[in-house]
């Protein structure tokens, strides 16, 4: 296969400065490549959330070159970039769920965007929420959930879809390490399906948890690849055998 066409995301040389600023994020490159499972790790204030932003296209870069699905989206018109957005799954920080919309129907939001029959997305709704331990809280609104709640329902939402590329911002924050690691079995599964995953965190424990996964490490806003694993291409690709059984919702996709 073409290489260059293989790649899921790839920055070059990419800075980041907010207002006048320095920069928070210096001369970072890597390449995503599908199939891989990456942690992004780093102190408080290292810049991972600001290198999320610019994966799923709330940020420009302030210098640099990113290249995502094979093309360029520094020069791209930015009608163009609801498309790529579509393509991605994120989980926020803060989860920004839609608040007059009950667990259910915040889940159903990618599947209803996409055309999926009300008929069609009603078992894998229900099956990713009973996989997150949300059978019963179906019918509750953003503001009846508690936070590991919440945090839940923002992942059910951006993994039901079935993304090209997953990006998650510290989504096991306000679980226990038993959810924790649910969680990640769940993005684990996704990621044996195809899915490009990216998740920063903080948690140590979970890293041991997956020692299939490459680390991307910030330190003061520069990328740590002593390895080069970062720039070479994957180990494994596309989708793994198995992987169907244990996703929920999987067999609409
Ligand atoms: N909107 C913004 N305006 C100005 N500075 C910002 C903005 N967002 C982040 N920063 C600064 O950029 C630097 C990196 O912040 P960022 O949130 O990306 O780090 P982080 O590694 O995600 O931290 P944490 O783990 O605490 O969430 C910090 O110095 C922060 O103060």
């Amino acid at each position: 296969m073409n290489e260059r066409r293989a790649e899921i995301v790839t920055f070059d040389n990419v800075g980041l400065r907010y207002g006048t600023d320095p920069e928070v994020l210096r001369n970072v490159s890597f390449t995503l490549y599908p199939g891989n499972f990456y942690f992004l790790t780093g102190a408080s204030g290292a810049g991972k959330t600001s290198l999320l932003k610019l994966l799923y296209l709330a940020q420009r870069p302030s210098r640099g070159a990113v290249r995502m699905f094979g093309q360029d989206v520094i020069t791209m018109p930015r009608s163009r970039l609801p498309d790529f957005r579509r393509r991605m799954g994120v989980v926020f920080q803060d989860f920004r769920l839609v608040e007059h919309l009950s667990a259910f129907d915040n889940v159903a939001l990618p599947l209803r965007v996409a055309g999926v029959s009300e008929n069609d997305l009603r078992k894998p709704v229900d099956d990713m929420l009973a996989w997150v331990g949300l059978a019963e809280r179906s019918h509750a609104i953003p503001e009846k959930l508690s936070g590991g709640e919440k945090q839940r329902v923002a992942i059910a939402r951006a993994v039901i879809a079935r993304p090209k590329l997953l990006v998650a911002d510290e989504p096991t924050g306000n679980v226990d390490p038993e959810m924790a690691l649910k969680l990640l079995r769940l993005f684990e599964a996704m990621n044996r399906l195809g899915t490009t995953v990216v998740v920063a965190t903080h948690d140590i424990n979970l890293l041991k948890k997956a020692p299939q996964s490459l680390i991307m490490r910030l330190a003061q806003g520069k990328l740590l690849d002593p390895t080069g694993a970062l720039r070479f291409p994957p180990r494994h690709e596309g989708t793994q055998p198995g992987a169907e059984t244990d996703m929920p919702g999987a067999d609409i996709w």
